[in-house]
């Protein structure tokens, strides 16, 4: 592709914050509407405030074009629920066409997996993670709000049939919910090939009370697996947060996400963009700084590497969850996660 003539004088290398953290992974949100009402996120539903306008094709494609430029190679396409987009698969196309983007990923409540698993294959998606909270399917509708279990899991089967890298299931665990499921989740990835990962619940505007009465904390699964022959697997460089476990029995693995745990964010090595045009530089505590204006046009591409520079300087050691603050996030669709 052909670069605007001001781009020669700009800042091109990659994006780095004062601690010496290097960002080649960003995560772009396409829309904060979501179908499904999971407890932990959208409680009361997906509730439109005022006639939200979310990135259109051609802001997304000045997007990608301006993070690749500065050293970004994975993009994950999230939400809200991002394949209730009509343009999805245009979407997915735009990202994959990027000569500097080499993973094109997506995170998903996995209920149009079916239907499109093949069809989003060929547009040049490689990666997906399906959230399942429980394999029950009572339990999966008590969290989700959807009586979908069935659907979902054949999506998952259409996933795989498709030929994709890789698909992670994400489980949130709730205690008093989901977690009595570790067997049954371990029975399922004993002959699939999937990377099964637990999440720890993360406070956002929910408030402390569900918190409180649903935090599980990760550790006790990591040390039950450690018992039972799973084995730690070393980061390859860009890998999300999880700390992966394999075991020779199992085709599968786990990765367990423990943002409370010690040096969580030592690694980190994302940025955020939300639906509505705006640069998170963490997943909690800011505002984000809006880029849609800088968006409109191939030329102003020179304008918006350097915003991104000046940003990063801001970006902070790490979130202060541990305190609850749990900043401006009132839920992770607003945020994509
Ligand atoms: N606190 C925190 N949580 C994160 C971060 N990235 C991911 N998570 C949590 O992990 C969940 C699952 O993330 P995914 O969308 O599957 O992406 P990922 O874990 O980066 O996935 P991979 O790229 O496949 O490793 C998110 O929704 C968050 O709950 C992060 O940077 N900070
Ligand atoms: C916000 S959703 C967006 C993508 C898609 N709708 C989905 O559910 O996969 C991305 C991920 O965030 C996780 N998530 C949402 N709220 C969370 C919370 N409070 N704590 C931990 N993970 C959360 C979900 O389980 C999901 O895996
Ligand atoms: S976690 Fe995903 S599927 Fe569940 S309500 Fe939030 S955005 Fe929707
Ligand atoms: S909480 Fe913020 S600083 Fe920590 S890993 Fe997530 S995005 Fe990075």
């Amino acid at each position: 592709m052909r670069l605007p003539p001001t781009l020669g004088k700009v800042n091109m290398s990659q994006l780095q914050d004062s601690f010496g953290r290097r960002f080649h992974y960003l995560r772009m949100s396409v829309t904060d509407v979501c179908n499904f009402k999971c407890t932990y996120c959208l409680p009361d539903g997906y509730k439109p405030d005022g006639k939200p306008k979310f990135l259109a094709l051609n802001e997304i494609e000045n997007l990608v074009a301006a993070f690749g430029e500065v050293g970004t190679q994975k993009i994950r396409i999230t939400g809200g629920e991002p394949t209730l987009r009509k343009d999805f698969t245009d979407i997915v196309r735009i990202v994959a066409d990027n000569d500097n983007i080499n993973t094109v990923a997506m995170t998903t409540n996995g209920y149009r997996l079916e239907k499109h698993a093949k069809e989003w294959y060929d547009a040049g998606l490689r990666r997906i993670n399906v959230s399942v909270d429980s394999l029950d399917p009572k339990m999966f509708y008590q969290i989700t709000g959807e009586n979908k279990f069935d659907e979902v899991m054949r999506g998952i089967d259409a996933a795989l049939d498709a030929g994709f890298e890789r698909i992670k299931i994400n489980a949130v665990l709730l205690k008093g919910l989901n977690d009595k499921d570790l067997p049954r989740f371990l029975h399922w990835i004993k002959s699939t090939p999937i990377d099964l990962r637990f999440i720890e619940l993360m406070e956002t505007g929910l408030g402390h009370d569900y918190f409180n009465a649903h935090h599980l904390a990760g550790l006790d699964i990591k040390l039950k697996l450690e018992s039972e022959g799973w084995l730690y697997d070393l980061p390859s460089v860009d890998d999300g947060p999880a700390q992966n476990f394999s075991h020779p029995d199992y085709q599968g693995r786990i990765g367990l996400i423990m943002p409370y745990a010690k040096n969580f964010c030592a690694s980190c090595n994302r940025l955020r963009v939300s639906a509505k045009g705006k640069l998170h530089l963490c997943l909690f505590t800011e505002n984000g700084l809006d880029l849609r204006d800088l968006l409109q046009h191939e030329s102003q591409r020179a304008e918006l590497i350097e915003r991104l520079h000046s940003q990063l300087a801001q970006k902070e050691e790490t979130h202060y969850l541990h305190q609850g603050i749990t900043g401006v996030t009132k839920h992770l669709a607003s945020i994509g996660g």
